[in-house]
């Protein structure tokens, strides 16, 4: 294919950073500082099974890392109760790890940490100097297996937690059990189907495909274990890919159903449900009130 047809694939632009779900499970991170920059960073990396090796003197410990130290097991957590001296003249050397962290409020110390990890070729993240970061934290929210980050390339961290905040709100409650479901499901397919890529693999894909258009967050968030099975007895097995109704499955009551077909045929958004919903209420309380007015004039006569 010529570059000339390639017109509709996105342009490239230039500056962003490449967005990860880094797996540190087991790997080894060394923190230096424990102030309270460093006590968010623990506790994302506590939250991830990786091994962290924390360098700060006891006195200064933000009370969260004191704590994190106090409960953790020593495997967690290898707590260094003092200065970190420099990647010279300190014992501990960057180069044994697979991420190196600072957060102290010595800028020169930092930027020395970070020729020597740079050199080394292990990732390297100084809190306050951007371009001393190989990579840099977003705005976080988890939700059990669900983990969403925003970042704004280093622009405005503040925006970023206003956006995160945004998000959080705007997720349905049981987002959770939805992905944990699919989560099932899928590992129970894998068992029926097993092995990785091949014909098997993108029929294996197509069917899950299907499955998430056809069923709701809702629908998916309920399903039972019963209802797996039949999806894989009577949909996998049978090369067909079953919605709720097709088993009989109805996680929304008529009412339910109704209103959503209602709010189709309507094009009802956000904003103008909250309207509705304001009119229906101020026509409940008016219709309340005149009737409760209308009774006490009866009781009077
Ligand atoms: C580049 C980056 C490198 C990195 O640290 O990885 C970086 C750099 C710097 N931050 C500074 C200041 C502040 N940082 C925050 C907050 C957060 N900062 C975070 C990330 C990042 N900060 C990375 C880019 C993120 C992105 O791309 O969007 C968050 C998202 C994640 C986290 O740190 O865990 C977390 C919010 C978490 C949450 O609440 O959800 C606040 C607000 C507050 O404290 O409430 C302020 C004060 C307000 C302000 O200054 O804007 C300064 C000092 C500037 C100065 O001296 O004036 C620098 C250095 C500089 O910019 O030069
Ligand atoms: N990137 C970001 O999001 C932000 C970065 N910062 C910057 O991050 C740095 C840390 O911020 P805070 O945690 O608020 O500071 P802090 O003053 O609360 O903590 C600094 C910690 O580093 C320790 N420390 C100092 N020298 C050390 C050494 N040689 N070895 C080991 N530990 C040492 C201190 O004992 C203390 O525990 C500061 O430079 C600050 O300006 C601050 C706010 C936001």
């Amino acid at each position: 294919m010529s570059t000339s047809e390639s017109h509709h694939f996105p342009t490239i632009v230039k500056g962003s950073s490449f967005l990860l779900a880094w797996r540190l499970e087991n790997r080894h991170v060394l923190l230096i500082g424990g102030g309270l920059v460093a006590s968010g960073r623990l506790y994302y990396l506590l939250e991830t099974g990786c091994r962290v090796t924390l360098i700060s003197p006891r006195e200064q410990l933000h009370p969260e890392t004191a704590y994190r130290i106090d409960v953790s097991n020593t495997e967690d957590i290898t707590y260094l109760d003092r200065k970190y001296l420099g990647p010279e003249e300190d014992e501990i050397k960057v180069g044994d790890y697979d991420m190196v962290l600072t957060a102290i409020d010595e800028v020169g110390l930092s930027s020395r940490i970070c020729t020597a990890c740079r050199k080394e070729r292990v990732p390297v993240n100084v809190a306050d100097v951007p371009p001393e970061c190989d990579f840099y934290f977003g705005s976080q929210l988890r939700r059990g297996p669900l983990q969403i980050m925003v970042s704004t390339s280093g622009r405005g961290p503040k925006i970023a937690a206003l956006i995160r905040k945004r998000i959080e709100e705007s997720l349905p409650a049981d987002i959770e059990q939805a992905i944990d479901s699919v989560g099932k499901l899928r590992g129970d397919l894998r068992k029926r189907a097993p092995g990785v890529g091949g014909p098997l693999g993108q029929r294996r894909m197509n069917w899950m495909i299907g499955i998430c258009d056809k069923w709701n967050l809702d629908e998916l968030g309920g399903m039972t274990d019963e209802v797996r099975q039949r999806l894989l007895d009577e949909g996998w097995d049978k090369k067909r890919v079953l919605g709720p109704r097709d088993l009989g499955v109805n996680s929304r009551s008529w009412v339910g159903e109704w209103w959503s077909a209602v709010e189709e045929a309507v094009g009802l958004n956000e904003e103008r449900k909250k309207v509705l919903g304001v009119g229906l209420m101020g026509a409940v309380l008016g219709t309340a009130g005149t009737a409760g007015v209308w009774y006490l004039k009866t009781q009077r006569r």
